[in-house]
């Protein structure tokens, strides 16, 4: 009472009894306001001390994934950060992953979308971006069933037959004019174009493809560095509608392109059903998707013409630069290792023989090939952080709370190097997986997560590992690969929102075939 005297001196304000008890009752609840909202309990995970206002920010590496591993190491496998107003949660250990991602998988099941992604995508309609429910699961169901199942993939072999024969054809050239080639151009050209032709090569007209891909070629690029940019406004929404930086602005610009594209693709597809008629059968993606959205067109979640172009930009984006990157990063370890390269032809030496060309049908029967893969994919994961994710409710992880909203990044790069589950680490060793072979891309195993697991797992892993594996095995098979004179190969990552290299991998390729006309 005597402090309270002092606060308000009789001869200043006079209180009543009941004013003094709400008054007291009102501080009190205050104070346990503040303690509890300052520190939940259990409390929030441990991090480093950030400044007022902007937190960690300031601190911030732009190599994400070094720099939260170091982290890792003095503050524990679960710590927080402050990015502005967002706060931000890292997880670095096997067990944590699965809390999260298992046994907590519906909570945890959306990403957190940034302001850039959902400029690019219609508002967020695609299956990156969508929160968890009905319209993300039609989504995923349609591409699960339509787009990926092993019958559609199929059925496209001839579309990636006739570009892999072509960029086979044009690097035998290169080596017979003893002329270097940047193997991430290479491979990005043929990624590009197997997914162009799978998403709408049966609508488009061949020589309109072209045109096509040297547009989407600058915008994709454009569109993956932009949504690796930190933008101020996710870290303060509160600045969001001024877009400092005029991040979102940019992205704007790109979509606009993407989305003229894609109205040009739909159009001619359009133009052709009315020439020739349906015969029911669906050529590429596209027209399955533009099937699914009359036939849905009367359900309780129906499928927009934005879904459609949304969907297809999650394709050519999401699956253009992540297998280019990872094969660039498989040749890179390959040449730098010429006994694990030898080992690897001479399988295919064995598989497929010198005389004849591969196969996608072969590559069931490679399986050193696919440990180089798993091994890449390990070393070097694609998305080294996941795609974060975000609880919709507040959450218990590791013992701490985990509020409601907060940006979850789960470092799939320091647990794919944790020395407590994985012998010599650092090392390149495709052998181990021939031993671990239960160790697969479904998620299930939680120490190794390239793809992802739970809902949210990857939703192309069937078609990438078709693309990766016979891109590669045709690579290996066709050519043997040097460093030329005046080029370095460096195996030092890039962090962005796809991992890559950082000194671009450049090699010559040298045919090994036994008779020039398996090169056309
Ligand atoms: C080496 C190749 C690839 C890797 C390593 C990879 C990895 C990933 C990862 C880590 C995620 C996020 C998982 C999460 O947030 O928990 C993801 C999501 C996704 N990926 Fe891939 N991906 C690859 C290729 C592809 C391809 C070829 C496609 C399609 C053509 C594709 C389509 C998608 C889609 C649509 C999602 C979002 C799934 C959802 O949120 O429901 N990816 N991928």
């Amino acid at each position: 009472m005597s402090m309270l005297s002092n606060l308000f001196p009789d001869n200043a304000i006079s209180l009543t009894p009941y004013a003094y008890a709400v008054l007291i009752l009102t501080a009190t609840f205050s104070i346990l306001w503040y303690i509890f909202k300052r520190s939940p309990q259990p409390p929030l995970p441990p991090g480093p001390r950030g400044l007022p206002i902007v937190g960690n920010l300031p601190f911030l590496d732009p190599d994400l994934h070094t720099y939260f591993t170091k982290l890792a190491q003095s503050h524990g496998p679960i710590f927080k950060l402050n990015l502005g107003s967002k706060l931000t949660v890292v997880v670095n250990s096997p067990s944590l992953a699965s809390e999260i991602l298992k046994d907590q998988d519906i909570n945890f099941s959306n990403h957190d979308v940034p302001l850039t992604a959902r400029a690019v995508t219609y508002g967020g309609l695609d299956l990156v971006w969508l929160p968890y429910g009905a319209e993300w699961r039609m989504l995923r169901k349609v591409c699960a069933a339509k787009l990926f199942s092993r019958k559609t993939l199929d059925s496209f072999y001839e579309l990636r037959r006739k570009e892999i024969r072509e960029r086979t054809r044009c690097l035998y050239q290169k080596g017979l004019e003893k002329s270097p080639v940047n193997v991430g151009e290479q491979l990005f050209l043929t990624m590009m174009n197997l997914m162009m032709n799978m998403l709408w090569g049966g609508s488009v007209k061949a020589e309109d493809m072209e045109s096509v891909g040297t547009e989407f070629k600058g915008v994709i690029s454009e569109i993956t560095r932009l949504l690796g940019v930190p933008n101020v406004s996710d870290f303060f929404p509160m600045l969001a509608r001024f877009d400092l930086q005029g991040l979102v602005k940019k992205m704007h610009l790109y979509a606009r392109d993407l989305d003229a594209i894609l109205d040009r693709a739909i159009e001619q597809m359009q133009r052709l059903r009315s020439r020739d008629g349906d015969d029911g059968e669906c050529k590429d993606f596209l027209q399955h998707l533009m099937k699914l959205r009359d036939q849905e067109a009367d359900s309780d979640v129906p499928i927009t013409m934005n879904h459609v172009k949304a969907v297809l930009m999650d394709m050519v984006v999401g699956g253009t630069e992540s297998s280019t990157n990872t094969i660039e990063f498989v040749m890179a370890e390959l040449i730098s290792n010429p006994e694990l390269m030898r080992r690897a032809q001479q399988e295919l030496d064995e598989v497929v023989g010198k005389d004849n060309i591969v196969e996608e049908s072969h590559i069931t029967s490679l399986p050193y090939i696919l440990a180089v893969l798993k091994e890449t994919l390990r070393l070097y994961p694609t998305i080294p952080l996941l795609v974060p994710h975000r609880p919709s409710e507040t959450a218990l992880v590791g013992g701490y709370t985990i509020p409601k909203n907060t940006k979850i990044f789960i470092n799939v790069w320091s647990i794919q190097r944790d020395p407590n589950v994985w012998e010599y680490p650092t090392e390149f060793r495709p052998e181990r997986f021939l031993d671990k072979k239960s160790c697969d891309f479904t998620g299930t195993d939680y120490s190794y997560l390239p793809f992802g697991s739970g809902r949210r797992i990857c939703a192309g892993i069937a078609l990438a590992e078709r693309m990766i594996l016979y891109t590669l095995a045709t690579l290996l098979h066709s050519f043997d690969w040097t460093i030329p004179d005046g080029h370095v190969l460096d195996l030092e990552e890039k962090f962005g929102i796809v991992l890559k290299l950082k000194t671009p991998l450049v090699a010559l390729p040298i045919p090994r075939l036994s008779n020039s006309n398996f090169y056309f």
